[in-house]
């Protein structure tokens, strides 16, 4: 396993399509690993599938998660991929590692309080204070440090066999439609309802979140530090629910809390810059700020914190759900058909004018919120491989 960052080697660019391959020797191990992950690639080309010949993804999601069998088959593939193959030869692995460092890095070292003291100056700034003036104004508005309040309060959907359960600095809620271990709870993010939020200490929000019941159907808002999105977003065939997802992930969030997503891409990592622009414009738009990026060989892993309680989107004059397009959104049903057969479907040239002409951007400064390169910032942080379910 390579494990600098694909940006840094300058290896070529494949398509995206070839990401299972090359396996050298078919061994019994990675047959079942390919079996195990066409299970989870099937279910997510079906869902495209019947949301390009049917369109109305309420009816399509409905009947998703009425198809006990076929997520009882996927819940239990996602869990033995994590158990029997990514555990042994660590796949996978790195962006749980990923997320966790920077949740240490912002709440407990002090990345927060960076982040908010910038903040401040550029408002001084802009409001034309002059940089002596700065040093002499106290920064107000910072919060006290999480390590002073308890475990990091974490929201981990589409969490399946609960892999931050094992984190002490955590206090974890694990939801999935299908949850495969016992710890996580049933519930459909995209229609779970919001109450107002709790205004209670620390200490009683995490009594009542140890006292969840299963199945969870609403959750009060502005209740969690943390909420995770890992591999969850491109489960959904319509860029309208990745959006619902982000805007409800901002409500449960409290102010200066983080949105961390990961999601599957195993092109190299300036295929799909203008995709990550996008989403970051979408996101952005309801009242996060981008803090890290990077590309691992197959994912895209970013945290967004939120900056304010209100959501700046105007939905009538930019379309901001559509701006959370993936790759396999402009597929044909034959190209989906075709998609572990390796041959290029579309040339990258194809696939940058598709994205341009599906949505134009405002000039937004590609680099990152905290100033680093695109690269890994979590010290001593190696890029580990997961080519399970990319493309699926
Ligand atoms: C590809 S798996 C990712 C599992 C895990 N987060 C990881 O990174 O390995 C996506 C998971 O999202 C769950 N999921 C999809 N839609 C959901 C929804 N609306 N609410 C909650 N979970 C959902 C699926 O059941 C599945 O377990």
């Amino acid at each position: 396993m390579d494990p600098t960052n694909n940006a840094e080697t300058g290896e070529t660019e494949s398509s995206p399509e070839l990401s299972y391959m090359p396996i050298p020797r078919e061994t019994p191990c990675k047959k079942e690993q390919e079996k195990l992950s066409g299970v989870v690639k099937n279910v997510h080309r079906k869902l495209r599938r019947k949301y390009r010949e049917v369109g109305d993804f309420d009816k399509i999601w409905r009947e998703h998660c009425e198809d006990e069998q076929t997520l009882s088959e996927y819940a239990l593939a996602m869990k033995n991929l994590a158990d029997n193959h990514w555990a042994k030869n660590c796949e996978g692995e790195g962006r749980i590692e990923w997320c966790r460092s920077v949740c240490q890095e912002y709440f407990l070292d002090g990345g927060m309080k960076r982040m908010l003291e910038k903040d401040e100056k550029s408002a001084r700034l802009a409001m034309g204070l002059t940089a002596a003036s700065l040093s002499t104004q106290p920064y107000s508005t910072i919060p006290s440090s999480i390590s002073q309040l308890g475990k990091m309060r974490l929201l981990d959907v589409g969490s399946c066999f609960n892999p931050f359960l094992k984190f002490d600095e955590f206090l974890t809620v694990g939801i999935d439609i299908v949850p495969a271990v016992e710890s996580v709870y049933k519930c459909d993010f995209l229609n779970l309802q919001l109450q107002q939020p709790l205004q209670l200490a620390d200490d009683a929000i995490e009594a009542f979140l140890r006292h969840l019941h299963n199945p969870i159907d609403a959750l009060p808002a502005q209740l969690f530090h943390v909420v995770v999105f890992s591999l969850l977003l491109s489960y959904f065939p319509s860029p309208y629910q990745r959006w619902i997802c982000c805007k409800k992930a901002h409500e449960l969030l409290e102010l200066h809390g983080l949105l961390l997503i990961i999601t599957p891409d195993s092109s190299h990592q300036n295929r799909h810059a203008l995709m990550m622009r996008s989403w970051r414009v979408a996101v952005e738009s309801l009242g996060f700020k981008r803090y890290k990026y990077i590309k691992f060989s197959h994912m895209h892993l970013i945290a967004f914190r939120k900056v304010s309680l209100a959501t700046t989107s105007d939905l009538v004059s930019r379309n901001y759900p559509e701006m959370l397009y993936i790759p396999q959104d402009f597929h044909s049903n034959e190209e989906e058909d075709y998609a572990d057969v390796p041959v290029q479907a579309r040339s990258e040239f194809e696939d940058d004018q598709l994205a341009w002409s599906f949505t134009e951007l405002p000039d937004t400064p590609y680099d990152s919120d905290s100033g680093e390169s695109q690269s890994s910032s979590v010290p001593g942080f190696h890029e580990l491989e997961d080519p399970i379910l990319l493309q699926s």
